[in-house]
């Protein structure tokens, strides 16, 4: 597969490296400066760039028909404008805030205690994230997507930072040395606590996961998920 890289950065780097090892060709490393793209010697271009950045990068591969997978994090306020250009031009498009395995796991694991508890009010809930300094967004996009399984299965109404009521699930955000990505999900009451954690060890599980979606989307049009890609129901 002849793969284009938006974003050279840590991530684009860690994919290079998987993508050879699975027999993949990387065509072309694309910045914000690159000119005259040429989008004809890609099969597939795979998105890991800088939350201003990554909604231009998705349209132009979409008007020029190259398949795109965005694992970029905070931009998602144009995600309804992608999925909509996706489907105006029977594109592919998969964005994901968390491409790992392990973390897609996490999340159906988090709707289903999210379910268990939605009637036990003496539990109070709360989210977690620790990344990088060098993370540009908070809070994370996986948070994000963890608040949301949250809200959809629970009485709470938003997700806020720093800041809880009865209605606002609260996540805190913490930028710690070179940690690649924690989660925590918590449940307290008076009596005990209930905790699921994920902690990447690495980088790598995200570059496999972008590789296995873009390898997954050829031929295929149409706006997709990681819950497609993994057959997770
Ligand atoms: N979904 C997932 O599984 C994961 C998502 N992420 C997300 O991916 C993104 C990138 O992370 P990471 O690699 O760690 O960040 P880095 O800062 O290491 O890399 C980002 C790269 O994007 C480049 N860039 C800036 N503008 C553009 C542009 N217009 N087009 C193409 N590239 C551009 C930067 O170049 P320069 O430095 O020259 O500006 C930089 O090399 C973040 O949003 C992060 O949250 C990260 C890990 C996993
Ligand atoms: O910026 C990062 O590094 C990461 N970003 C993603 C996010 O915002 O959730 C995924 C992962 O946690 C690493």
């Amino acid at each position: 597969m002849r793969i284009a890289l938006f974003g050279y950065g840590k991530m684009g780097q860690m994919i290079e490296q998987v993508a050879i090892k699975r027999g993949h060709e990387i065509v072309a490393k694309i910045d914000e400066n690159s000119e005259n793209i040429d989008f004809s010697t890609m099969d597939v271009a795979i998105d890991f760039s800088m939350p201003e950045a990554a909604f231009g990068n998705i349209t132009k591969c979409l008007h020029n028909n190259v398949p795109i997978i965005s694992g970029t994090t905070g931009w998602l306020d144009k995600y309804e404008d992608a999925t909509t250009l996706c489907q105006e031009k029977k594109g592919a498009f998969i964005y994901a805030s968390n491409f790992s395995l392990g973390v897609n796991i996490f999340f159906e694991l988090n709707n289903y205690l999210a379910k268990m508890m939605q009637n036990l009010p003496e539990y109070n809930v709360e989210l977690e994230e620790i990344h990088h300094t060098q993370k540009l967004d908070a809070p994370s996009g996986t948070a994000i997507t963890l608040a949301e399984g949250v809200i959809a299965n629970s009485n709470y109404k938003q997700w806020k930072l720093d800041s809880a009521s009865k209605e606002t699930l609260k996540i805190t955000s913490k930028r710690i040395g070179t940690v690649p990505g924690t989660h925590t999900v918590a449940y307290e009451s008076i009596v005990d606590s209930i905790e699921i954690k994920h902690t990447a060890h690495n980088r790598e599980g995200f570059a496999l996961g972008a590789v296995t979606a873009a390898e997954w989307i050829i031929g295929k049009a149409g706006v997709f998920s990681m819950r497609d890609v993994l057959n997770l129901g």
